[in-house]
């Protein structure tokens, strides 16, 4: 597979050496002396280092720069090699799996040592344990994918962390949970910062604003909870009615009804392909929970036909 293709031309072996695992000088000092209050009881050290964004979403920061560049290094040179990419999901064209191409057991001592913790402590219900995850990097610059359309994660806690490299804009939107009235209404910019983690629940839709210049890498970890998910996950809540015209900046080309009615698909080929998804794709809001203000003809249907008016 491909994992055993690319051990002889592993840059760096010590990020694929999981008997080795983690070690304490990849991350950032604050972060380490959190983890260890964290093992001797100590809870309130992880509220002490976090930043709440806003409502649910908290950032820290996590590892150093060296490491982030370290790390870097070593994504490149796996493109280097010509072996294959598969992209993370649907969404991302430039990304790469890591799990793949053979880090998994390392994300695996990442997600049980550190994230774990601190995500049971931030999410009870959905972070009370996890089974797994999808873990992978996604790339922003010019010429390739600008950024990410709104959307919500396959995951029930999602971990991001940013590696740079340099970058302007390329910001993460975030709105409401889905199902909720606020579903599709703002709630917070956040402006990544190399070696920072953001944490969020993966039902928090969010996407990435398009980079002016430079490229932004990021690590996504899609931890799963197979306990929470034998519950019926975030879709047993229901789907409540949405409050309002949902914001501009939340508005999301692949899944709402009603986006071409509030907003212009995007510029070019972007935009033929954002129409082409939407016709495919588009489920949002369902009938049921349509918004006072909503075109009749979308309240009473979700087809095709409805939706280019
Ligand atoms: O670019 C980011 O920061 C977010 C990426 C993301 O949401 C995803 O890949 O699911
Ligand atoms: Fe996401």
């Amino acid at each position: 597979d491909v994992a055993k293709q690319y051990t002889p031309l592993q840059k760096h072996p010590q990020l694929f050496d999981d008997r080795q695992g983690w070690l304490e000088g990849w991350f950032d000092p604050a972060f380490n002396s959190m983890m260890r209050s964290l093992r001797e009881g100590n809870e309130s050290a992880l509220w002490e280092l976090l930043h709440e964004e806003t409502p649910g979403v908290y950032s820290f920061p996590m590892w150093t720069p060296k490491f982030c560049r370290f790390l870097m290094e070593e994504i490149d040179n796996y493109k280097q090699t010509g072996l294959p990419i598969r992209r993370p999901n649907s969404m991302n064209n430039y990304g790469l799996v890591v799990n793949e191409i053979g880090m998994l057991p390392m994300l695996t001592k990442l997600q049980q040592i550190y994230l774990q913790p601190i995500a049971k402590l931030l999410f009870p219900e959905e972070g009370a344990v996890f089974h797994g995850h999808h873990s992978f990097m996604v790339q922003y610059k010019q010429g390739e994918d600008l950024g990410l359309d709104m959307h919500t994660d396959d995951s029930d806690v999602t971990f991001n962390i940013c590696l740079g490299k340099e970058f302007v804009a390329a910001g993460l939107t975030l709105c409401g949970t889905v199902g909720t009235p606020d579903h599709r209404q703002l709630a917070h910019k956040y402006d990544h910062i190399p070696g920072r983690c953001i944490v969020h629940l993966g039902s928090k839709r969010h996407g990435a604003d398009d980079i002016i210049t430079g490229e932004r890498n990021n690590l996504i970890v899609w931890n799963h909870n197979e306990d929470f998910r034998a519950r019926g996950g975030t879709k047993a809540r229901g789907f409540a009615k949405e409050s309002d015209i949902p914001h501009q900046d939340c508005l999301s080309y692949t899944h709402d009804r009603d986006y071409s009615l509030l907003k212009e698909f995007p510029q070019g080929e972007r935009g033929r392909v954002a129409k082409a998804t939407n016709k495919r794709q588009a489920w949002c809001p369902p009938n049921h929970a349509c918004y006072d203000s909503m075109a009749p003809v979308l309240k009473r249907g979700s087809s095709y036909e409805f939706r280019h008016l």
